[in-house]
């Protein structure tokens, strides 16, 4: 049995981030890092005070965030946000060696292309090609070398003891029918913070697929190889006759790698001769112990005949080719696990007599429809949903919005929901002293989705030491939720006459705030009265916003404004003839619209004029308006005027532009949904609040986290029809309370779903 080679040194553990130097010892690093940046090279990126180890900046930064600081998984950098952290981690070290290729090997001398889109924008300006992710263009070139730091000493040695470059493009993946999202279980999660470009892949999600129990295991692997590579996968192989044959994690991704030891040849040559002397390789001793994924293709288009008979054909490849399409896109390890009707469909084909390309084709399809019927009865997705009630009236509209998301998980067997609720803002402070106690931020940061009902009330007022909305806002920013997406429209036209502003003025508005929600004065530093013995009759607070910070949320606005048909109106809002930050904000945003959405019309709107039109001619205003932070507060408050009521708007905080439900490369992606609304006080524990907003939250959640837009739609439509009815809350001047309105939309969903 051979085993995988081992990793020459362990120097690849400690790369340096600025030269890429890699050094042996954290310790070393440390004191290389210091030739480039002086004495206290590990700089706080909250406060840029500097120290001279990265241990001693770690808990520095725990007194700013309150948390631990983000750590590169690769280099001893830390950061005290995780979008930063992982930016660097895909910028510094991830993309490293990577690449993207052009498929015209005459091409400008074939170079590579680091990042996807500037591959995707060459593909299409030199090539009129769209690039997708499918494998039949995926052009991705080199491989990772480092493996996580979080990785068992084993694992690591064996990721660096991969080959270091590999290439796929498979030439047969054209027969393979592309599945749609709606046919696959997503259940890659995209982290909250991560790069919007930032393509998740399977990689770094061990283990990729678990074939555990489908089949008998006839031969345990090595030691030598079991600390990177699956053992689950070689009983799959083995079934096939092929012994002791790995698929492992990695090549569950797209750029895997699948490691076959050699069974007796018939031809004489060793297998890996055959395979080399077929595919016209040449020979490489680091490739010994395991065939990377470059071969595959080769094989693939190899006949039978020139394989070791019976153990290695085209149709058997093609499934695990579909198995590693299928992982890296869609994340398919649920759908696999515990299923007994794959290795039926693979024994059925491995009996296939056929062996042409057509057989492969024909596994395809008989593979994804096996997946397809398995992702809708044995492994159905379970989504864990983490509800805060928070307090006033947030449990009361929470508890209508948990009934809706029940009735949907309990009318649909394909989606199951787990909800939990934790402990968060003034009760939290009552319970715990703490308005975001660690065991919720947790569960918030582990959850598919959070449902929030709303928080604070008089008992914590503005006076009072620890604050639930200083919660809110901690809780924002450590997940990293930029982009606060709040739709001001009509949930039905019925509502019209409950607008204060004239009928012939609100129809037809309809306009989707998109608020920033980490940056601007919320975040910025301030002094309270009495804080400072040289100012001792002064407060301030200060807005600061980057370039990069506008950057990202103007990109959020423009792709919503995209995906609607025609595209929307950008109505960009701020105070640019006093404010500076103002001033960078405006430029910002021309400068990222002009240059990377032309085809999007906008205009800018100075706040105090656009909070006119937000109740003179609110139509004019219809499509997307972008602002900052607190602009975005006080307009969105007043945009509720329009349909008639603050407890009728929902709003979802994300971490980035959602993905079109329907894209066939749709990306699960968590968030807070909540209302917009308050915890209302005043009519707090009477039972009479509008749980519309909260209700129309969770559709949000349904169709933004997990692209489920039938739920989604059909949880609008029943509010859409119970409003159509006639039944008010007191807010819209009925007497239905929000139990009766909760009872009434459940009633309606059941008949849509
Ligand atoms: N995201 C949140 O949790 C959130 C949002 C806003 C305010 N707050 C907090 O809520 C507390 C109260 O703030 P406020 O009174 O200024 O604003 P509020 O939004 O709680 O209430 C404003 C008015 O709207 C009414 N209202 C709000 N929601 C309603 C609903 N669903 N049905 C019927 N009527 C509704 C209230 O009765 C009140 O008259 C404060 O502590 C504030 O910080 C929390
Ligand atoms: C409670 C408060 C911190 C919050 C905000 O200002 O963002 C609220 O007004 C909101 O709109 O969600």
């Amino acid at each position: 049995m051979p085993t995988q080679p081992r990793s020459t040194s362990k120097s690849e553990r400690w790369p340096c981030h600025i030269c890429l130097k890699t050094l042996s010892r954290k310790g070393d690093l440390e004191r290389h890092i210091r030739t480039h940046t002086g004495e206290k090279p590990f700089v706080c990126d909250v406060c840029d005070k500097g120290f001279a180890q990265s241990s001693a900046l770690k808990t520095h930064m725990n007194c700013h965030t309150g948390a631990k600081p983000h750590a590169c998984q690769h280099c001893p950098r830390v950061f005290s946000d995780r979008s930063s952290c992982s930016r660097h981690e895909l910028e510094v070290h991830r993309m490293d060696g990577c690449g993207y290729q052009c498929p015209d090997k005459e091409c400008k001398g074939n170079q590579l292309i680091k990042r996807k889109k500037t591959f995707a924008d060459h593909l299409h300006s030199k090539h009129g090609r769209k690039y997708t992710s499918q494998p039949i263009e995926n052009f991705l070139v080199g491989e990772i070398k480092s493996a996580p730091r979080r990785y068992s000493t084993s694992r690591r040695r064996a990721v660096a003891a991969t080959p270091n470059i590999v290439k796929v493009e498979a030439p047969t993946f054209d027969l393979v029918p592309t599945p749609s999202s709606a046919d696959m279980v997503p259940n890659l999660r995209i982290p909250y913070d991560a790069p919007s470009d930032l393509t998740v892949e399977p990689y770094f999600h061990e283990p990729a697929i678990d074939f555990s129990g489908l089949f008998t295991l006839d031969d345990e692997p090595s030691p030598g190889s079991s600390g990177f590579y699956s053992s689950d996968a070689s009983p799959m192989l083995s079934a096939t006759g092929f012994n002791n044959a790995y698929l492992s994690p990695m090549s569950a991704s797209p750029y895997g790698s699948l490691s076959p030891s050699p069974a007796p040849p018939e031809s004489g040559l060793s297998f890996y001769e055959e395979i080399r002397q077929a595919a016209l390789i040449p020979h490489d001793p680091s490739y010994d112990h395991g065939v990377p994924s470059a071969f595959v293709p080769a094989m693939m288009s190899m006949p039978n005949a020139l394989l070791p008979s019976g153990y290695f054909n085209a149709p058997i490849q093609s499934i695990f080719s579909c198995i590693n399409l299928s992982v890296a896109k869609f994340g398919l390890r649920r759908t696999l696990a515990g299923s007994d009707s794959v290795p039926e469909a693979i024994s059925q084909l491995i009996k296939s007599p056929k062996s042409t390309e057509s057989v492969c084709a024909e596994s395809a399809e008989q593979y994804f429809s096996t997946l397809h019927s398995l992702s809708s009865t044995a492994t159905m997705p379970s989504y864990r949903i983490v509800v805060l009630p928070g307090d006033g009236i947030g449990p009361e509209v929470i508890s209508q919005a948990v009934r809706v998301l029940e009735t949907i998980a309990t009318s649909s067997p394909e989606i199951s929901l787990q909800l939990e609720s934790h402990d968060f803002g003034g009760c939290a402070i009552d319970k715990h002293g703490d308005p975001l106690p660690p065991s919720t931020l947790q569960a918030c940061q582990e959850a598919d989705a959070i449902l929030m009902g709303s928080i604070g009330g008089p008992k914590w007022g503005v006076d009072a030491k620890i604050r639930p909305e200083a919660g809110l806002l901690k809780l924002r920013k450590a997940l990293g939720l930029y982009a606060n997406i709040r739709p001001a429209n009509f949930a039905s036209d019925s509502l019209l006459d409950a607008s204060p502003i004239k009928p012939e003025l609100v129809k037809g508005v309809d306009m989707i705030v998109i608020r920033e929600l980490i940056g601007g004065l919320y975040f910025g530093a301030r002094q309270e009265l009495g804080a400072s013995a040289e100012q001792p009759d002064t407060a301030w607070d200060t807005m600061i916003y980057s370039i990069s910070e506008v950057q990202r949320i103007t990109r959020v606005a423009a792709r919503i404004a995209l995906a609607a048909n025609p595209p929307l109106e950008i109505h960009s809002i701020d105070k640019a003839n006093v404010l500076a930050a103002s001033r960078l904000w405006r430029k910002v945003v021309t400068e990222t619209l002009t240059n990377e959405f032309p085809q999007l019309k906008f205009d800018h709107h100075l706040v105090d004029s656009a909070a006119m039109l937000i109740v003179a001619n609110p139509r004019k205003l219809n499509g997307v308006i972008l602002t900052e932070n607190l602009f975005g507060d006080i307009l969105s408050d007043q945009s509720s005027v329009i349909p008639g009521s603050l407890g009728l708007l929902p709003s979802a905080s994300l971490a980035g532009a959602p993905s079109a439900p329907s894209a066939p490369d749709f990306k699960p992606t968590s968030g807070i949904y909540e209302p917009i609304h308050g915890s209302a006080p005043d009519i707090a524990g009477q039972g009479i609040a509008n749980p519309i907003g909260t209700i129309l939250s969770a559709a949000m959640l349904l169709r933004y986290s997990f692209g489920l837009e039938k739920p989604a739609k059909a949880i609008e439509d029943a509010v859409r029809k119970v409003l159509d009815t006639g039944v008010r809350t007191k807010d819209l001047g009925g007497q239905a309370g929000s139990e009766e309105i909760g009872d009434l939309i459940v009633k309606e969903l059941k008949g849509l779903l």
